[in-house]
């Protein structure tokens, strides 16, 4: 299995001149290859689907040139039925092509086979073999009823003037009954049953069809109207708009490594659905602008996660279910039941690598759930010749995290050029040290994990509370019954640590803990493993991990002297013994638990002292870190000055 190694990244940004629309380009082929007159098509995509295409054309009789190395073609129209009246095709994986030249060929009065790769023989076509069969047309199944492939003989036709398609299924049976109508000569309607999918995608044919001279009345999305006695007829020459389902990737990447990431080729004036992606992001808390023919990314913070109904955009979707993987809160997309019938069963493949990388995602027939992971895991992605599932993967890198990518070259069924277009506007991590920290250290009960929090919200930060896994450490060693000076079995338990962090909550083996851990008992057995060399060096590694693009917050006591000697700012918040006492008994009181305030007072500065003399990490303020007396301050006010701090070092103006 050939594969591709992307390795961390940090941000995205630059421009990309986008290929041309594949939707766009093999509608118009077939359009030309059926008008009267001779079509320049100027901006073709270059790909595996569009080459099905010409491949199929010319086999049909159609005269194509390209020009020089160029993507224009001249096309000569065949002005009706193709001339060539027997061949046998091979079409791919390409639905377009497959599924409008069906409906093409079955009204051409010819004897054609037409076969796929073994996945096109999976995408159901039956009910666009019925509804043609309605108008006469001579459909037999080579395999398996309501599959590819097919055996098309002359049609017969009949008087009948209407036929009706299933529209949930896919929207391509209802664009090539649409394309192939004129072909009839006679005055044809199509009536929809059900719920018509993918609505976008019919108004693209819509659109095209009156470019070639094809006026079609309709109903809504009940019924459509091809009157008799229209043909196509060449526009002359025709541009095809760059590809929006392509353009979603870079536009997702602009909102999750910073941007601005801007895409040439699609905007305002685009006539494809999928242009509606960057609303979806927007949504997601993007920046996005947009011209007639461009639109650009970029954001401030995190994204946080939208509930929200994608039938319109089933392609571009599969960007969002891996942006999903870069917000905050859970990700609903909805009405998504066509993945089932693409490339692959994308329910299922996006499920399956999404949980590769520590997703919780729950999947239904026509919906998934994604919630991220507090950490991205390293993973090696399926793509299952797809390639949309290669390129929205891609983006994972962008979490810091390295990715494999296996098969890469799927991609080449709509854009052959990706990689190195993602790698032209992506910057590569280097032991993503270019990530920004903030660090916050200082004594017990000092404030240090309110106001880191609330520093990583306001920033859409990462936040990692360090002392939390001490007091796992500890809190696990005291349920398996491992003494509090047994160093070696102690750096085991903290190295193989079963823990989650969400939204807010902490699970140990699966079982929340949260309150048991923020008990002074468990704060003290923190400290006692704390001062272990090699507990704390079994955690070591796990704290870095945390470090992951946009930037981290964290807090502790060795977080700027240690675990992150980088930081961009480090903070010693503290608070006299007695205000930060008084804050614990509060604290603890709120929460239901028994405190004496003297006795409180008394272990928070046994801990402290415990904290500051050991011999690894101790607790003290680093001569490079900013301190921060919190004991007349609120709890705003300390976030506000950590910001301060922060903002002033970015833009340069001190420490
Ligand atoms: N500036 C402040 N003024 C008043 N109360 C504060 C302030 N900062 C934090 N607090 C309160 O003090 C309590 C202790 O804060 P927090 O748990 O964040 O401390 P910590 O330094 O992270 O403690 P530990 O090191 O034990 O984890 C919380 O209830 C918090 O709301
Ligand atoms: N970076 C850190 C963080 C914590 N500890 C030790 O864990 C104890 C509990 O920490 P809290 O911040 O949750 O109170 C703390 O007393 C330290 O001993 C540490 O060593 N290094």
């Amino acid at each position: 299995m050939e594969f591709l190694d992307l390795s961390p990244l940090t941000r995205a940004r630059g421009t990309i001149q986008l290929p041309g629309s594949k939707s766009i380009s093999n509608r118009i082929l077939l359009l030309s290859a059926l008008a009267q007159g001779t079509t320049d098509v100027r901006s073709l995509l270059d790909s595996d689907d569009t080459r099905v295409m010409l491949d199929a054309l010319a086999c049909l009789g159609v005269n194509w040139i390209r020009r020089g190395d160029t993507q224009d073609y001249v096309v000569q129209g065949v002005g009706g039925a193709f001339p060539v009246k027997q061949a046998e095709l091979s079409l791919g994986n390409a639905g377009t092509a497959f599924r409008s030249l069906t409906a093409a060929l079955a009204l051409c009065g010819g004897n054609y086979t037409l076969r796929g790769v073994p996945r096109m023989h999976e995408r159901p076509i039956g009910d666009l073999v019925d509804a043609l069969r309605q108008l006469g047309a001579q459909i037999d199944y080579l395999d398996n009823a309501d599959f590819p492939p097919l055996k098309i003989a002359p049609a017969q036709l009949t008087e009948a003037s209407e036929v009706a398609v299933r529209g949930n299924v896919s929207s391509q049976f209802l664009t090539g009954l649409l394309l192939a109508a004129p072909l009839t000569g006679k005055s044809i309607t199509i009536r929809v049953i059900g719920e018509l999918i993918s609505r976008p995608y019919i108004e693209i044919t819509l659109n095209l069809m009156r470019r070639f001279g094809v006026e079609v009345e309709r109903d809504g999305w009940q019924a459509f109207t091809v009157p008799a006695g229209q043909v196509y007829r060449s526009p002359g020459s025709i541009y095809v708009e760059g590809d929006a389902s392509s353009a979603s990737y870079f536009l997702a990447a602009g909102a999750i490594g910073g941007g601005p990431v801007r895409v040439e080729g699609v905007g305002s004036a685009s006539i494809q659905g999928d242009i509606r992606f960057a609303e979806a992001l927007q949504q997601m808390g993007a920046t996005i602008a947009m011209g007639g023919n461009w639109v650009e990314a970029s954001a401030q913070g995190r994204l946080h996660g939208i509930d929200a109904d994608f039938n319109h955009i089933p392609d571009a979707a599969m960007t969002i279910a891996v942006a999903a993987l870069f917000a905050q809160g859970s990700t609903m997309l909805r009405n998504i039941g066509s993945w089932r019938v693409k490339e692959t069963d994308r329910i299922h493949a996006m499920a399956t690598e999404l949980r590769k990388l520590g997703a919780t995602v729950e999947e239904g027939a026509d919906f998934l759930r994604v919630t991220p992971p507090v950490q991205l895991q390293p993973a090696t992605i399926d793509t299952y010749d797809d390639h949309r599932m290669a390129m929205c993967f891609s983006l994972v890198a962008l979490g810091g995290v390295a990715v494999r990518i296996n098969d890469p070259k799927c991609v080449n069924k709509t854009f052959p050029g990706y990689f190195e277009a993602f790698a032209s506007i992506t910057q590569r991590s280097v032991m993503s040290t270019d990530i920004p920290v903030i660090a916050i250290d200082g004594p017990s009960a000092s404030g240090k994990g309110t106001v880191a929090a609330l520093v990583a919200r306001a920033l859409g930060f990462h936040y990692l509370d360090s002392g939390a896994l001490y007091r796992l450490t500890a809190l696990a060693a005291q349920r398996r019954g491992v003494a509090l000076d047994d160093e070696a079995a102690l750096a085991q338990l903290a190295r193989n640590l079963d823990v989650r962090f969400e939204g807010g909550e902490i699970w140990l083996d699966g079982e929340r803990v949260s309150d048991e851990l923020r008990t002074e008992r468990i704060g003290n057995g923190a400290s006692k493993v704390a001062a272990l060399p090699a507990v704390r060096t079994a955690l070591l590694e796990r704290q870095r991990a945390f470090r992951q693009a946009p930037g981290l917050v964290t807090d502790g006591r060795d977080m700027g002297s240690v675990v992150f000697p980088d930081a961009a700012t480090k903070i010693f918040l503290t608070a006299s013994a007695e205000e930060r006492a008084q804050r614990r008994y509060k604290q603890l009181m709120e929460k239901g638990f028994d405190a004496n305030l003297s006795n409180l007072l008394e272990e928070l500065s046994e801990r402290d002292a415990r904290d500051a003399a050991r011999s690894v990490a101790p607790l003290k303020q680093g001569a490079d870190a900013i301190l921060l007396e919190t004991t007349h301050l609120s709890i705003d006010q300390a976030v506000a000055t950590v910001l301060a701090c922060y903002q002033a070092r970015q833009s340069g103006q001190g420490a």
